[in-house]
């Protein structure tokens, strides 16, 4: 699958000359460091994968990747944001920019970098500068209702993921129902149910990637902003103005 010339081989403006940038959100614990983990899993004897990933103050989803043993450890890099997630994925994305030239540089040509998201609300989406492509990850433990409520990521990511659904019966959530929600939501737009012990699922999210890889390296793909989140600002510790999203 991976292209065989260098990056200064192709030239910076062939098409998929550099690696497909794929981000990964979602709200906190929906399960972004594991579709990672099960995306690195089955496709790194294909691609040639590099994931870069977001906490606020620990680098602690990296080193759950380091631990599942998914990658060699030098391909999986953590960027402290120190500010709340969506600043570095959307407002100021240098940080995670040059992590990943970095790990482009490091390890031409990679096929693909993964950038995780630290986890966040429903409106945080990445920033076409920073990502050629997104994923919007919700589970059935937030429940069933979460995909008729919209917003950015749930609207108008490149794939919008309905995961954990082995827990549905647990929770009392109709998976076709919410696929279906999220369907309408994103007006036709793709939506797949995965759960990571669940093999078929897993192989429907690469087949995703791979479709997406391809059009990337035809040049066929045209990355799409799904907007920004609603405005909103943050407070000190005292509840003053800190700094504002508009
Ligand atoms: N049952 C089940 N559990 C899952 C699945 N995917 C992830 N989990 C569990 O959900 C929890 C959170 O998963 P993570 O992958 O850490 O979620 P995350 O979105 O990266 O979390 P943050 O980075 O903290 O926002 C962990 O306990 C995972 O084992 C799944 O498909 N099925």
């Amino acid at each position: 699958m991976g292209s065989e010339n260098t990056v200064e081989e192709q030239g910076t403006d062939t098409p998929g000359a550099r690696s497909l940038r794929l981000g990964v959100a979602g709200p906190v614990g929906t399960g972004k460091s594991s579709v990672i983990a099960a995306l690195c899993r089955a496709l790194s004897e294909e691609m040639r994968i590099g994931v870069v990933t977001n906490d606020i103050y620990t680098d602690e989803d990296a080193r759950f990747l380091k631990a599942e043993g998914v990658l060699p450890e030098e391909r999986i890099r953590a960027v402290e944001t120190g500010a709340c997630p969506h600043t570095a994925i959307r407002d100021d994305v240098t940080m995670n920019l040059l992590a990943v030239e970095d790990l482009e540089q490091d390890f031409a040509p990679l096929d693909i970098v993964l950038v995780e998201s630290g986890g966040d609300n429903l409106t945080a989406t990445f920033s076409p500068s920073l990502v050629d492509a997104q994923l919007f990850v919700l589970d059935v433990a937030g429940g069933g209702d979460v995909a008729r409520k919209g917003g950015p990521g749930i609207g108008r990511a490149d794939l919008v993921v309905v995961n954990k659904v082995d827990l549905a019966d647990h929770v009392g959530v109709d998976v076709p129902q919410m696929v279906d929600d999220a369907t309408r939501a994103r007006e036709g737009a793709p939506v797949l149910a995965l759960s990571g012990k669940r093999w078929g699922t897993v192989e429907q999210l690469c087949e995703w990637v791979r479709g997406l890889h391809r059009r990337h390296l035809s040049g066929t793909h045209v990355p799409t902003d799904p907007g920004p989140m609603a405005p909103h600002f943050h407070a000190d510790e005292e509840g003053g103005y800190l700094h504002s999203h508009v």
